[in-house]
């Protein structure tokens, strides 16, 4: 395997506040890597500098050996490295499916001269994209709620939701925020579940920031344990809850 994602001394501060110090790590093609560390470790700073909406003091970030430091989020986008979605306020008002449908980018329905002078082109890509919705509204278990709109979803049909938005993209990177937040353990399982034959069947590799040490221990392989900005140790989740420097830096400090 090889590096999809390869941090390179990565600094941040805020004012006086050095957030992220030296930090360097990296992401296997084909892997779902965690990220963990105590409350303020730096995890979602760092996940803002690789995503594109922060820019980093010095330090380097390569996707796949090109140098994508400091490219905006949408650039990013296109080239297949992507935050989870989130349901985004004026989306609540479209129905489960029609959410999914919103994703690619670049319909040619949006563009007034081309459904004009093409409107068959925009019928078949608009059929196609309708298929492909319906497609991952199944995988992903919300069929049965397709129509409801996702304003009246349960927070976890919204996490699925929108790992389902992910797939509607050419995303080969997932970046996962605390998707288990809030999620009952039902649906836990499904966003599990579906993390993983996302990763198995269809190659994408994940990083994941996550409290939930079971979510963690399911998916993840390896671990990287941030604290105070940089990497404090990286293996297996049993290297992990087995060294002791972990334990006191995190266990220890009941963050989980
Ligand atoms: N925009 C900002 N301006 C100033 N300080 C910030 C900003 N964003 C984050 N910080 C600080 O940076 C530190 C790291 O925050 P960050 O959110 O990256 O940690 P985290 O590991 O994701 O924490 P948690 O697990 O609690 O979400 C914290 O001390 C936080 O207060």
């Amino acid at each position: 395997m090889s590096a999809i994602i390869d941090v390179r001394h990565v600094n941040k501060a805020f004012g006086g506040l050095h957030v992220i110090n030296d930090c360097s790590i990296q992401v296997e093609e084909g892997s779902v890597t965690g990220l963990i560390g105590p409350n303020g470790a730096g995890k979602s700073t760092l996940f803002n500098i690789i995503a594109g909406a922060l820019p980093l003091d010095s330090g380097q970030i390569l996707l796949d050996g090109e140098d994508i430091t400091n490219r905006p989020a949408n650039e990013l986008f296109h080239k297949g490295l992507l935050r989870t979605f989130q349901i985004a306020h004026e989306f609540s008002q479209l129905t489960a499916l029609e959410n999914l449908m919103m994703v690619p980018p670049d319909q040619p329905g949006e563009s007034l001269a081309k459904a004009w002078f093409a409107p068959k082109a925009v019928r078949a890509q608009e059929a196609e994209v309708k298929r492909r919705a319906q497609e991952v509204i199944e995988f992903i278990g919300l069929n049965h709620v397709r129509n409801e709109l996702a304003g009246n979803l349960s927070g976890g049909q919204k996490k699925l939701l929108e790992l389902g938005r992910t797939m509607m993209t050419d995303a080969r990177v997932v970046l996962l925020d605390e998707i288990a937040a809030g999620v009952n353990r039902t649906l836990l399982g499904d966003l599990i579940g579906n993390i993983e034959r996302m990763n198995r069947e269809f190659g994408y590799t994940f990083l994941v920031i996550e409290h939930d040490m079971d979510m963690i221990a399911r998916l993840c392989d390896p671990v990287i344990v941030l604290a105070q900005g940089s990497v404090m140790v990286e293996g297996s989740i049993e290297e992990i809850q087995n060294n002791p420097e972990v334990i006191e830096a995190y266990f220890g400090a009941g963050a989980a």
